[in-house]
């Protein structure tokens, strides 16, 4: 992965973006979801920076992504590997590294935030990113649970900040939830949903309440499923089975919950307990509790409630 500056020297050297279009994207956060984004962005033609916290991780995102844009290329450039090959080599080169959240901020248009779901952290973060990025910049979360306005809490630019709620994996899932706060302008709300479409997406608009939409369904369904394996009312497999086969759904319960992380799940559902403490849906899980303890966070980690290891 190019450092930041050649990068920017060559994006810089080229004509400076339409006034107002959204051309360079910094994605803070290369994990699971931050490296899909920064796909995403980059497939669109974007220039992106993506920030971690060491050369490590990003590298590791690195390889994430160009994983990635091979399964993608396999599928969209079937007839032409040879312009397969040039998609991922091209995306690749739009996608410069840092682990300098400041110097990643100093050219962006708009910056995502796709790391740890913790408030104060990503308060902490943003605090520092208003200081770093220029006036004009947009401010988006890729929180799942956590409330906009409360990230938004720490910094000056409130009129240019929302969330953009991607949906894992996110170069495959079409929906985007475009989160506007009571303080988000209607201008840095229309470029959201015109940014999230260019980079292929279906976008709903909701307010800033826990869980958007999906979420606020879908994580109660994921605790229930869990307190049913608690109670011994049934398995794993048949549980997946049944909301598979029996609901239509492309991956049952537990399925899900290891490929969004038990981590994300715990923070979601303590941060919801906190708020919502006479909420059964919300109430923690010792399961759950028990198996983030351990590590098991699921395909992440190689193991949750099945296992991933390679053989
Ligand atoms: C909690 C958060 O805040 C919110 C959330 O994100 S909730 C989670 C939302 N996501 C879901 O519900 C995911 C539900 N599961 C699914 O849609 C599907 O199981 C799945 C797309 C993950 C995998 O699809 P499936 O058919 O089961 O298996 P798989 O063969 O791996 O993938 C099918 C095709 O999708 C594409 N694909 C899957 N993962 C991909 C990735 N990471 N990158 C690029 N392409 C990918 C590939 O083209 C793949 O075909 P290929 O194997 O020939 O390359
Ligand atoms: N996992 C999902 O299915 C999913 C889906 C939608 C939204 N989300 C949300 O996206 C965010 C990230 O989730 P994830 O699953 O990608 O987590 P993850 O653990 O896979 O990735 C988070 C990354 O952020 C990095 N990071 C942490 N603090 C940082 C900092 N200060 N600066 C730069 N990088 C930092 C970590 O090193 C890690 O690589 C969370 O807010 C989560 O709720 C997750």
């Amino acid at each position: 992965m190019a450092a930041v500056s050649q990068v920017l020297k060559r994006s810089f050297s080229s004509s400076s973006p339409m006034a107002g279009a959204i051309k360079n994207v910094t994605v803070i956060g290369g994990g699971l979801m931050g490296s899909g984004i920064a796909q995403i962005a980059a497939a669109a033609g974007q220039k992106v920076v993506l920030v971690e916290t060491n050369e490590k991780l990003l590298q590791g995102a690195n390889s994430r992504i160009n994983e990635s844009l091979k399964r993608v290329a396999k599928k969209q450039f079937k007839e032409n590997p040879s312009a397969g090959e040039s998609f991922v080599q091209e995306t690749m080169g739009r996608i410069s590294g840092t682990t300098n959240p400041s110097e990643g901020a100093a050219s962006a248009d708009l910056i995502v935030e796709a790391i740890v779901e913790n408030m104060g952290i990503k308060q902490k973060l943003f605090a520092t990113l208003d200081e770093a990025a220029p006036k004009h910049t947009i401010f988006a979360s890729n929180t799942s649970s956590l409330s906009i306005t409360e990230i938004a809490s720490q910094c000056q630019r409130k009129d240019k900040f929302g969330g953009l709620h991607f949906f894992n994996p996110v170069p495959v899932m079409k929906l985007l939830e475009v989160v506007r706060t009571n303080d988000t302008s209607d201008e840095t709300y229309k470029k959201m949903m015109e940014w999230g479409q260019e980079v292929g997406k279906t976008c709903i608009t909701c307010k800033d309440t826990p869980g958007f939409v999906v979420n606020r369904l879908l994580v109660p369904q994921l605790a229930e499923a869990i307190r049913m394996l608690e109670r011994g009312d049934a398995s794993p497999r048949d549980i997946d089975t049944a909301m598979k086969l029996g609901a239509g759904h492309p991956m049952g319960p537990f399925e899900l919950a290891d490929y969004v992380g038990h981590d994300t799940t715990k923070f979601i559902i303590d941060g919801w307990h906190e708020k919502m403490p006479e909420n059964p849906l919300f109430k923690p899980s010792e399961l759950l509790n028990k198996m983030v303890k351990e590590g098991k966070l699921g395909v992440k980690s190689g193991e949750g409630f099945y296992s991933y290891k390679k053989k």
